[in-house]
């Protein structure tokens, strides 16, 4: 595992405004409670930032990642993210969101592994959290974030935008701190978790305890930590996040170069998944997959809130939905419920045409930047 933490992060930087784009800023908000009743001690925020403030600042744009995604929005893989930002191109000086005119905050999730507060790590007594971290729902994050950007000094935002768990917190932050925010982009999403996404997510996490090296979650620092689980996980979830059809267009029933099935070879698709899951496996923390994965689970932004239908109501930030509807995943219904139940869906049901299936909310650039650009005149409208 290679997941990589800015040693010079790990103090809030007042200046962070000043900071060069894409550094990495670090908040500590002190003790976090949470939805569960449970508290962490010393919760840490880390986030990135492109462009900068206004005077007023009313000019901050939220980016949520998703699942396995990170602080890392826009820009290209370095050394502290292998990956080449999820919204490249779309987020910078000239694109949907021009960072010439708006300031782009990211932050990495809790319970993730990139730079906040996760399982992977320590806790006031020295040692990893590992077991002893507890279970986070959509609003756990979501109060981190807040904590994080308060202290900041970030009053409001003038739009939060996300996919999936980004999705998520998009619509959690919308719903709960709608005085807040200007505008809203919700992808990829539903209102909570369906049955299928918690078969799937539970599935996926089922392998990740049954290994070995799960060592019921304090496998930090033994040398030992379930890959293999995380593995077979991450290939369950990735096709979750393609659509069959794409899948059949690309790989067939064809085997892997000139590796023969009928002895033992490999098909083209599991090379595919084996590829995928080796490059997770080589950036990705597993009980971070677990905390996230059961915050999927948990997602229901009725709870509490007298159910979805009211919750929903109740919203007064102006919104846009999107999905993809080849999205196996979290299928199209459940933006359709979204736009029809939010109380100030202005920007409707935006459908992305594609095979490219849930994870097309990463892959559909071009869509995805004109419902960027539309929130931002949503934003617009309103000043
Ligand atoms: C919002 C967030 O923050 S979420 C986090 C976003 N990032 C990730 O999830 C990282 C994991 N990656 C992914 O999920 C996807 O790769 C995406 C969504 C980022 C991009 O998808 P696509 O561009 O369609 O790429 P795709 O999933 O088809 O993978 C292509 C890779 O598979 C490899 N590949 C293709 N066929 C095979 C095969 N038969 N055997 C082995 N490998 C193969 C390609 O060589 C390519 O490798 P590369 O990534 O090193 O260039
Ligand atoms: N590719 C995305 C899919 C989950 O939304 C991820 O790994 O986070």
């Amino acid at each position: 595992m290679s997941v990589t933490i800015d040693p010079a992060a790990t103090a809030f930087d007042p200046d962070w405004a000043l900071r060069p784009d894409g550094s990495d800023v670090a908040v500590r908000i002190g003790d976090l409670d949470l939805e569960s009743g449970a508290r962490i001690a010393d919760v840490t925020v880390t986030f990135q930032k492109w462009g900068r403030p206004n005077e007023a600042g009313d000019n901050i744009v939220l980016a949520l990642h998703a699942l396995t995604g990170n602080s890392h929005a826009t820009g290209p893989a370095d050394a502290r993210f292998s990956m080449t930002g999820w919204w490249d191109g779309l987020i910078g000086p000239g694109c949907a969101v021009d960072t010439d005119e708006w300031c782009v905050v990211a932050p990495n999730a809790i319970g993730g592994c990139y730079g906040s507060t996760g399982p992977g790590s320590t806790a006031p007594d020295g040692r990893a959290w590992g077991s002893r971290f507890p279970l986070l729902t959509v609003r756990d994050l979501v109060a981190a974030e807040y904590a994080a950007f308060t202290r900041s000094g970030i009053t409001r935002f003038a739009a939060v935008a996300g996919g999936s768990m980004g999705g998520a917190r998009a619509l959690e932050w919308a719903v709960t701190h709608p005085d807040k925010i200007d505008a809203a982009l919700v992808l990829a999403v539903g209102a909570r978790a369906s049955a299928d996404q918690i078969g799937t997510q539970t599935t996926q996490i089922a392998a990740i305890k049954g290994d070995a090296d799960w060592q019921d979650g304090d496998y930090y620092g033994t040398g030992r930590a379930p890959m293999t689980g995380m593995g077979v996980a991450r290939r369950v979830a990735h096709l979750s996040y393609r659509s069959d059809r794409e899948l059949d267009q690309r790989f067939e029933n064809l085997p892997q170069g000139d590796e023969d099935p009928l002895t033992g070879g490999r098909y083209a698709i599991a090379s595919y998944l084996e590829y995928q899951s080796e490059k997770l496996k080589s950036r990705f923390d597993p009980g971070s997959y677990v905390a996230l994965s059961e915050v999927l689970n948990n997602h229901d932004v009725g709870r509490g809130r007298g159910g979805v239908k009211a919750a929903l109501n109740a919203c007064t930030v102006p919104t846009i939905v999107g999905g993809i509807d080849s999205d196996r995943l979290y299928p199209l219904y459940q933006q359709e419920e979204l736009a029809a139940e939010l109380g100030n869906c202005v920007g409707g049901l935006r459908v992305v045409r594609s095979d490219a299936g849930h994870d097309g909310f990463l892959t559909e650039k071009e869509p995805i930047a004109e419902m960027l650009r539309d929130t931002i005149a949503l934003v617009r409208a309103r000043r």
